[in-house]
């Protein structure tokens, strides 16, 4: 792509230092954003989806902190640090204030969905009190034209009745409702990104492609990016464009989504895919992951998926793979951090095969770990 992206990540580094150890829940992760597409971030529960997410905006809380990289926003710096004299990191010149995130960012430009609705909606004003409230807040209307906006907005999202529905608390909406409530919410302050924190996974199938449909419909009336959270293949073969799969913290891939499920790169995205639930495969054909995924305050040597991928050599073990362009589609980069591709150079083919079956219960072998790029980087 040639043009500027929308977002621009770069290294992002967030942690959290707790008790036990630093746990570094999201380790330099990279990725792009441009205008109109929805961007997936997939990955199993604890891979760090939610706090990449919280950190674009800066949200995230004691004892974490996001520690390096560089966020941008349409040209604005939502992070960036720089190094001091005697080699600390500070934040950059240039990065908008706690109070720019807040009143120019949040809301009005990037807009969050989250799982729960009853996190974000409260449960002693109507909704559409609140949608009507939010909306005085953040436009320029008030009153009855903030009203008239709060029921068009109802109408969009497919509430039935809306004009009726208005005067109702959020307890008597259903789930899938609650949550078309939160898009409209979203969507309210005409943001040019709305990040989705898996807001489907508690619906059930059906509705959950409803809302899918609906955010596939938006999305090409208003011209809205999505980045959008999920576990879940199908939801991400549903709705993305495009698409970053992470473990342990970082994007071990990273293509457009038809790319992603035909030419595969990495071996945990074939396993994502292998572990969805198909049509044409009873559940008796699903082969979940195998092993755990294991904890972000200790991971494994070189590539972090090592001791759970059938194809793991000596070398992986060793040597942690970057992601790393092996394919180009039409302008979009697919990258893959697996030595298997042969932009790598490391002697994967000559590495003796890791029997991690027969490993069994054996801690994975912690060593040194080198950093190996392709060799045209
Ligand atoms: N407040 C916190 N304190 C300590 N560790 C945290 C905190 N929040 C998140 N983590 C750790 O950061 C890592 C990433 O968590 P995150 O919630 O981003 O995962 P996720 O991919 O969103 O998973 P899920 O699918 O379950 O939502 C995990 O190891 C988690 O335990
Ligand atoms: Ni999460």
């Amino acid at each position: 792509m040639s043009s500027e992206p929308l977002l621009r990540v770069e290294n992002l580094k967030t942690q959290f230092f707790t008790e036990s150890g630093t746990v570094r829940a999201v380790d330099g992760i990279s990725f792009e954003v441009y205008e109109g597409e929805i961007v997936g971030i997939v990955g199993e529960s604890g891979a760090g989806k939610s706090v990449a997410s919280m950190s674009l905006l800066r949200l995230i809380d004691n004892p974490g902190e996001i520690v390096d990289g560089e966020i941008t926003y349409k040209g604005q710096t939502i992070f960036a640090v720089s190094e001091t004299a005697d080699g600390e990191l500070e934040p950059r010149a240039d990065m908008l204030s706690n109070e720019a995130v807040r009143r120019e960012i949040r809301g009005n430009e990037i807009a969050v969905i989250f799982q729960d609705p009853m996190e974000s909606l409260n449960p002693v004003f109507t909704i559409g009190g609140q949608l009507r409230e939010f909306i005085e807040l953040n436009r320029d209307l008030e009153g009855k034209a903030a009203r008239e906006e709060a029921i068009d907005m109802l109408r969009e999202v497919g509430i039935p009745d809306a004009e009726e529905r208005y005067d109702e608390y959020p307890h008597q909406f259903s789930g899938g409702m609650r949550q078309r409530v939160l898009i409209a919410m979203a969507l309210a302050c005409q943001p040019s990104l709305i990040i989705a924190d898996e807001p489907t996974t508690a619906l059930d199938v059906t509705v959950e492609g409803q809302i899918l449909d609906l955010v596939d419909e938006l999305q090409a009336k208003y011209g809205t990016s999505f980045i959008w959270v999920t576990h879940d293949m199908g939801v991400v073969a549903e709705i993305c464009d495009r698409v970053n799969v992470m473990y342990l913290g970082e994007i071990v891939e990273q293509a457009p989504v038809d790319e992603l499920f035909h030419e595969t790169g990495h071996p945990y995205t074939s396993a994502l895919l292998d572990s969805m639930p198909r049509p044409d495969r009873t559940v008796a054909d699903l082969d979940p992951i195998r092993g755990v995924m294991p904890e972000a305050i200790d991971p494994p040597s070189g590539c972090r998926f090592h001791p759970r991928c059938p194809d793991a050599r000596e070398v992986c073990r060793r040597v942690h793979p970057e992601p790393t362009e092996i394919d180009r589609i039409d302008g979009f980069a697919h990258r893959s951090a697996c030595f298997k591709r042969d932009v790598f150079d490391v002697g994967y083919d000559e590495s003796p095969p890791i029997d991690n079956l027969a490993r069994g219960e054996r801690e994975p072998d912690r060593g040194t770990t080198e950093i190996a790029r392709g060799r045209d980087e």
